[in-house]
């Protein structure tokens, strides 16, 4: 169970560096219309997002195909950028994935997610990669992603260095993107079709940094072993207000949306997301992409910033704490008292440890979260609370589709279209002609 708390977001509560009463009443009025139109597209079914919770239709499919991926897999490949890959991190987290520290000990198959493109790590990775027992998954909404199409380009030449046939190769691979436009080409179904690869349909309505909860991020969270439903049925506590009419102090997306609007209202250009989990480190990654594509337009949005608790406070609290009282956080703290090592007394006492002592990691980590909550307070930082006892499926579910919906209601209320990206085509344009040109 997911619970908010924003009382040290404002500046009633935390003096000057707070979010003022009054802009925050105000955000909330001007948040209702947004959620009076997020209703209506539930009820007119025009979003949706907003309906995939209820819908189970399209889970067997990615049952099946997690199935034959993992079918005699030591190691799956996702293929794709962005959306079409920081989604299925921030699922696969919950197995592990990307955990400093422990991600080498994760049982097979080891899934590796491509999603930046850098030549030093594709050329290792495809050198070291058991071909034989690999597979891949090549995910992109358009279908035209550079990116995405190089890698698996890449991926189909190496396999074929390796002395496996283009039958060998389609058995390997699994597609996942839009369906064909008629009379158009769709580069990846045209490189991967004629070795015989089986395709997903992406969502069509539904764009890639808000494509986590469907097959894009439930195909390799299935393969993981994750419980898919249980992703939904968390997803469908997020939504449950908006679908039920409730207004914006009941709802805690639209209290969310509410607080980051009076936030940049009041000179708050940065919007820090900070979890106290592992667990959670990607989702702030995911949450980046969320923010920044859908509300970086006409001259107006924050700057998304992600941190994690409690190692950040060795890095980024001087500046949070005493640089300009420019940011808007956001703490997430996850039940951990008792979870963990126990500290030996005996060792903690000789070495001046006393505190320490007979207590769990946990306990230190829980004490930590609520002590720099407080200290944010008390130095005049706005910053919000979220809580849960413990990260499941479920949670994260709720986690994933609170945010997209405070980010859509925050993108309504700012009059931007929180759905499109028009700005990022000018550098791949560009890119693509200096290719040519052979400049660097
Ligand atoms: O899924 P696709 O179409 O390959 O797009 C990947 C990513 O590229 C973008 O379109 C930006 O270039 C993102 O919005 C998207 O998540």
């Amino acid at each position: 169970m997911l619970q908010q708390s924003f009382d040290l977001a404002l500046e009633s509560k935390v003096g000057k560096g707070g979010i003022p009463d009054a802009a925050f009443e105000k955000a909330l009025a001007d948040v209702a219309p947004a959620l009076a139109r997020l209703k209506g597209q539930a009820d007119d079914r025009s979003l949706p997002l907003l309906h995939l919770p209820s819908d189970t239709a399209d889970l067997p499919p990615v049952h099946a195909a997690a199935k034959r991926l993992k079918q005699g897999a030591t190691d799956i490949l996702v293929l794709g950028t962005g959306g079409s890959s920081l989604g299925g991190q921030t699922l696969a987290q919950l197995a592990d994935y990307g955990i400093s520290g422990i991600s080498r000990f994760a049982p097979d198959p080891r899934v590796h997610f491509i999603d930046n493109l850098d030549p030093e790590t594709y050329s290792k990775l495809l050198a070291d990669l058991p071909f034989a027992t690999t597979k891949c998954v090549a995910i992109s909404k358009s279908g035209g992603t550079g990116e995405t199409l190089l890698q698996s380009i890449a991926v189909i030449t190496a396999m074929r260095a390796a002395g496996l046939s283009d039958g060998e190769i389609g058995e390997r691979f699994q597609g996942l993107s839009e369906p064909a436009k008629p009379g158009k080409l769709h580069p990846l179904r045209a490189l991967l079709e004629p070795f015989g690869v089986p395709f997903l349909e992406h969502h069509t309505d539904i764009g890639g940094r808000y494509s986590v909860l469907t097959n894009c991020g439930l195909l390799p969270a299935a393969a993981l072993g994750l419980n898919i439903e249980a992703l939904r049925a968390g997803a469908a506590k997020a939504v449950a207000p908006v679908l039920a009419g409730k207004s914006v102090r009941e709802t805690p997306a639209a209290i969310g949306a509410a607080l980051h609007l009076a936030a940049m209202r009041s000179g708050k250009n940065i919007a820090v997301l900070m979890p106290y989990a592992d667990k959670l480190a990607l989702l702030t990654r995911w949450w980046m992409q969320l923010w920044a594509e859908s509300l970086g337009k006409d001259g107006q949005g924050t700057q998304p910033v992600g941190a994690l608790g409690p190692v950040d406070q060795h890095s980024q609290q001087q500046l949070y704490l005493a640089g300009p009282k420019d940011k808007f956080f956001t703490v997430l703290t996850v039940g951990a008292k008792g979870k963990g090592p126990k500290i030996d007394a005996g060792l903690a006492g000789k070495i001046g440890q006393d505190d320490f002592a007979g207590k769990t990691i946990g306990d230190l980590v829980a004490a930590q979260g609520v002590a720099m909550i407080d200290t944010f307070a008390k130095n005049g930082c706005s910053v919000r609370r979220f809580h849960t006892d413990h990260i499941d499926e479920t949670v994260h579910g709720e986690l994933l589709m609170h945010f997209m919906l405070e980010t859509i209601l925050t993108g309504y209320a700012m009059g931007v279209d929180p759905f499109d990206q028009p700005a990022v085509e000018e550098a791949k344009l560009l890119a693509k002609r200096y290719l040519a040109e052979g400049r660097s």
